[in-house]
């Protein structure tokens, strides 16, 4: 068979913070270190508000590399033409005004989750990427993990039966008395918060577990319930749990799903109990390296139990760099692991979980409603 290849894919990076480096760092190893051989990634411009942090950026994760255009505005990476698709690793309620600007000059884009502040704008950037013809996905990393795909299809071999509950819970301690009010987890008009910040690894399992499962045929939950408990800092969620229940086609199950931002994780991360067996998966279920699957007899008892482990070169941002790649290669405007329709349910979700627990973000936060 003739082998492709390899596609060089040109990033753009949109902001200078934290996750941008993390990415960034992880884009920069070798893909043959994951068996990847059909795509490589470079970093070819950095935007940042300030010009300085974007140099500064360029010095620490891409060794000062010259020919990475630093611009001191995003709007100069949606204009670069040697960009193919840009990053956005800002504050979540800027993600959809970057997110459309990009989409408007022609880039094809990867946004950090989660997608949006809320469902109404995130479908009008679906609508723009549509009318475009760019790609378009939530940065929902956990998703092409080889230990999420390995979950998959287990539960798709259909050994373990239907699904029938399941748990996922998220926390950290973000030491939010210390935090400046201003700091995106507590202040309202970034979307701070545990729900919208932790929220989206919860629903990548749900998802995973519940949604995906042949046995739901792609349908929505039929009922959402959630409760917030709020800091009296800024006001914010400090911790959420929320409920899905799924009923509407064939499946009859449910996931309980729990955030936090004042507690370290629980373990294991992610539980889902079918009716033949269990799989759990250990925390942090945003990169969890391991999980393990019990297998029941007639009488529900574990006759067997297996465990796996997964370790590879870098902190595992990179298997959804590879994903855009091929998927803007293949023309593709979304990706069949984590399409539209998921993000959509996940903020679909997170707006009936904020509206239940009286979490309303500031005048002008939301650009779309
Ligand atoms: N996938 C993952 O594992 C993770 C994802 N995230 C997601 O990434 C996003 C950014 O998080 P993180 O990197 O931790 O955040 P940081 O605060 O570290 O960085 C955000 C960057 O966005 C830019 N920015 C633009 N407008 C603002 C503003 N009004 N206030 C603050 N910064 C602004 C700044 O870059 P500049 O000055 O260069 O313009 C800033 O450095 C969030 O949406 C979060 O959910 C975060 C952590 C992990
Ligand atoms: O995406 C994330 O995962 C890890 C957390 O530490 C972080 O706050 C969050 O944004």
């Amino acid at each position: 068979m003739a082998s492709l290849k390899p596609l060089e894919f040109k990033w753009g990076i949109i902001a200078t913070g934290r996750i941008s480096g993390d990415f960034v760092k992880d884009l920069l190893v070798d893909p043959k270190t994951r068996d990847v051989h059909d795509v490589t990634h470079k970093v070819v411009a950095v935007g940042s508000r300030s010009v300085d942090s974007a140099h500064k950026f360029i010095d620490r994760y891409i060794g000062g590399d010259k020919s990475v255009n630093a611009y001191g505005s995003y709007q100069g990476v949606y204009s670069d033409p040697t960009v193919d698709a840009i990053y956005i690793g800002t504050p979540h309620t800027h993600h959809y005004e970057n997110a459309r600007d990009g989409i408007l000059a022609g880039k094809h884009v990867l946004c950090e989750k989660p997608a949006t502040s809320n469902a109404a704008e995130l479908r009008a950037l679906l609508q723009l990427a549509q009318e475009h013809k760019v790609f378009f996905m939530e940065a929902l990393w956990t998703r092409f993990q080889p230990l999420t795909r390995e979950v998959r299809k287990i539960a798709d071999s259909g050994v373990l039966g239907e699904p029938v509950l399941m748990h996922a819970d998220l926390a950290f301690d973000a030491d939010i008395e210390n935090l400046p009010t201003t700091h995106r987890m507590l202040d309202p008009k970034l979307g701070g918060g545990a729900l919208l910040d932790l929220g989206p690894y919860p629903m990548i399992w749900a998802i995973v577990g519940l949604y995906e499962h042949p046995s739901n045929s792609g349908a929505g939950p039929s009922s959402i319930s959630g409760a917030m408990v709020k800091t009296p800092i800024t006001g914010v969620d400090s911790a959420t749990s929320w409920t899905l229940t799924f009923a509407k086609s064939g499946m009859q199950a449910q996931a309980n799903l729990s955030v936090s931002m004042v507690i370290p994780s629980n373990e294991p991360g992610v539980t889902i109990r079918y009716r033949k067996g269990v799989i759990k998966v250990a925390s942090p279920i945003f990169c969890p390296k391991s999980f393990t699957v019990e297998y029941f007899d007639d009488s529900g008892k574990v006759w067997k139990e297996e465990k796996r482990n997964y370790e590879y070169v870098g902190s595992g941002w990179h298997f959804q760099a590879d994903e855009v790649a091929r998927c803007v290669r293949e023309g593709k405007l979304q990706s069949g692991l984590w399409g539209w329709d998921k993000s959509l349910l996940e903020m679909e979700t997170f707006d009936e979980v904020r509206k239940q627990g009286g979490y309303v973000f500031p005048p002008g936060v939301e650009k779309v409603v």
